[in-house]
């Protein structure tokens, strides 16, 4: 079965290294894509340098939603493996036990949940698991899901709502140790907090409108 990884990446040409290098290091890994979601740093070069690594740049930011449906349409692998580019701590074993039920036919989607990393970024997987950037899924299922290149930081609940409306088997995995820098950590106190205010915007009207009406919220194409 073909995994390919498949990473989204903005402005992260000082913590994309650590992960690419993990990636590399995995066995089942066939094919490791990186999708510079219009970064203006040196992410596109620094992916594009490591061996067996297909990088992209997109000329301009579509958020992390558009920048993964860009790498899931540039592989045919089964098993699609998605990461956020600034972890902290990751290992091969994390990518092993992450696809291990997914290689085994049990699930159609694997969540990494972040424990033991950071007290700080471990709590909101603990109550929110569904929010979480580390996760496998079928590639057919994914590729299914409506809308992705529009809702932004909203990707993580729209494949979380999907998977639990059309009843496919999902499994959580405990990621332990790994955590990664906080949008205040990377960007400072008041751009931080802005970017971090849009995020949960953009999560909220997913859990707002399945909630009260089991449907994804009717989010308007960009022009
Ligand atoms: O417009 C964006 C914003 C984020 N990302 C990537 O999506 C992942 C998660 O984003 P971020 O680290 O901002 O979110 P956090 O993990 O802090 O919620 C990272 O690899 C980002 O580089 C992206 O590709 N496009
Ligand atoms: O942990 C969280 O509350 C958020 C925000 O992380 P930061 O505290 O801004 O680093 O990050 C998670 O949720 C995002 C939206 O679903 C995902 O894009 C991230 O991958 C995930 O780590």
């Amino acid at each position: 079965m073909k995994v390919a990884a498949v990473i989204p990446a903005f402005n992260e040409e000082h913590r994309i290294g650590a992960v690419l290098k993990t990636l590399a290091a995995s066995p089942e890994i066939t094919d490791i894509i990186v999708v510079s979601d219009g970064s203006t740093d040196r992410t596109y070069e620094v992916a594009a340098a490591v061996p067996g690594v297909r990088a992209t740049q997109l000329p301009t930011n579509k958020g992390k939603g558009g920048a993964m449906r860009t790498g899931a349409l540039q592989t045919d692998a089964d098993i699609l493996l998605f990461f956020d580019a600034d972890l902290v701590g990751l290992t091969p074993q994390h990518v092993h036990d992450i696809l291990q039920p997914m290689l085994a036919g049990e699930a159609t989607m694997s969540m990494g949940i972040f424990q033991g990393g950071r007290w700080a970024t471990d709590i909101a997987q603990r109550f929110s698991p569904g929010i979480t950037g580390q996760r496998a899924i079928r590639r057919e299922i994914f590729l299914q899901i409506p809308n992705l290149e529009n809702v932004g930081y909203g990707i993580e609940l729209a494949i979380t709502y999907y998977v639990r409306h059309h009843d496919l088997v999902r499994k959580d995995v405990i990621l332990r140790g790994v955590t990664h820098p906080m949008k205040e950590e990377k960007l400072g106190w008041v751009r931080g907090a802005g970017s971090r205010m849009i995020m949960y915007w953009q999560m909220l009207r997913f859990r707002i409108s399945y909630e009260l009406y089991g449907r994804p919220p009717r989010i308007r194409k960009k022009k």
